[in-house]
């Protein structure tokens, strides 16, 4: 898949769900969208995280802010909860649902897929997706059942495989690293922690 605005997408995307947020994610959203991010993720998921009509009804609120802001909205593994919210795209993973039948489902959505080693690129079809996440690029400690960090060799290895592909970076991404990231030669890097646990979140999107 070729979408020519991809890489600039990618390039500040943050993630989160209620779980991660100690004050209102619709508030925290818009002051990331005030500062600049380029793309948002709605992941409600794990401890603590909402489900059903309260789950929907944050997702139509963190929609509303994204269309505001002219910012793609993605949403987590949920082919359902993309449709209930006409998102942009779906972001999946090895063990989730299939990038063929999703393509099948939503020829022209943005589909992004998980690889942390070479074992999960040789099995995934990776000329249906838009873009890959690599990671967990550092330690984190935001998603209980994260792999082992792959370091930026990882980044470095995908990006030689895929000279053209989007790619961007997660897992324990900062201000600190994460031009590391970009110069390891992914497009983007995504992030949680660095912005839903930032003091100033203006600071924290400049930051990266
Ligand atoms: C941009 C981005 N990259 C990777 C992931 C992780 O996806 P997955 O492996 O399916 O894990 P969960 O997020 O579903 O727990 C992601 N969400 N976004
Ligand atoms: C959702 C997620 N996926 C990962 C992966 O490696 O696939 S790491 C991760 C959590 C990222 O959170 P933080 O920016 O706070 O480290
Ligand atoms: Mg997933």
């Amino acid at each position: 898949m070729m979408n020519k605005h991809l890489p600039w997408i990618l390039r500040k995307y943050f993630i989160m769900g209620s779980q991660n947020c100690k004050s209102d994610p619709v508030e925290i959203l818009k002051k990331a969208a005030e500062a600049g991010i380029t793309a948002f993720q709605f992941r409600e998921k794990g401890e603590g995280s909402l489900s059903g009509d309260a789950k929907l009804e944050l997702g139509k609120k963190l929609r509303d802010v994204c269309q505001q802001y002219k910012i793609p909205f993605i949403v987590n593994d949920d082919m359902y909860l993309v449709d209930q919210l006409e998102a942009d795209g779906i972001h999946i993973g090895q063990d989730d649902l299939s990038a063929k039948g999703l393509r099948k489902h939503f020829p022209n959505k943005i589909i992004g897929l998980s690889v942390s080693n070479a074992n999960e690129v040789a099995k995934s079809p990776t000329s249906l997706v838009d873009y890959i996440g690599a990671g967990p690029v550092f330690d984190t400690s935001t998603k209980a059942d994260a792999k082992l960090a792959v370091g930026l060799e990882w980044i470095t290895s995908l990006r030689k495989q895929f000279p053209e592909l989007p790619i961007v970076g997660i897992g324990g991404i900062t201000s600190a690293n994460a031009a590391s990231v970009i110069e390891a030669g992914a497009d983007g890097v995504s992030v949680i922690s660095a912005i839903t646990k930032a003091d100033n979140i203006k600071n924290a999107v400049n930051g990266l």
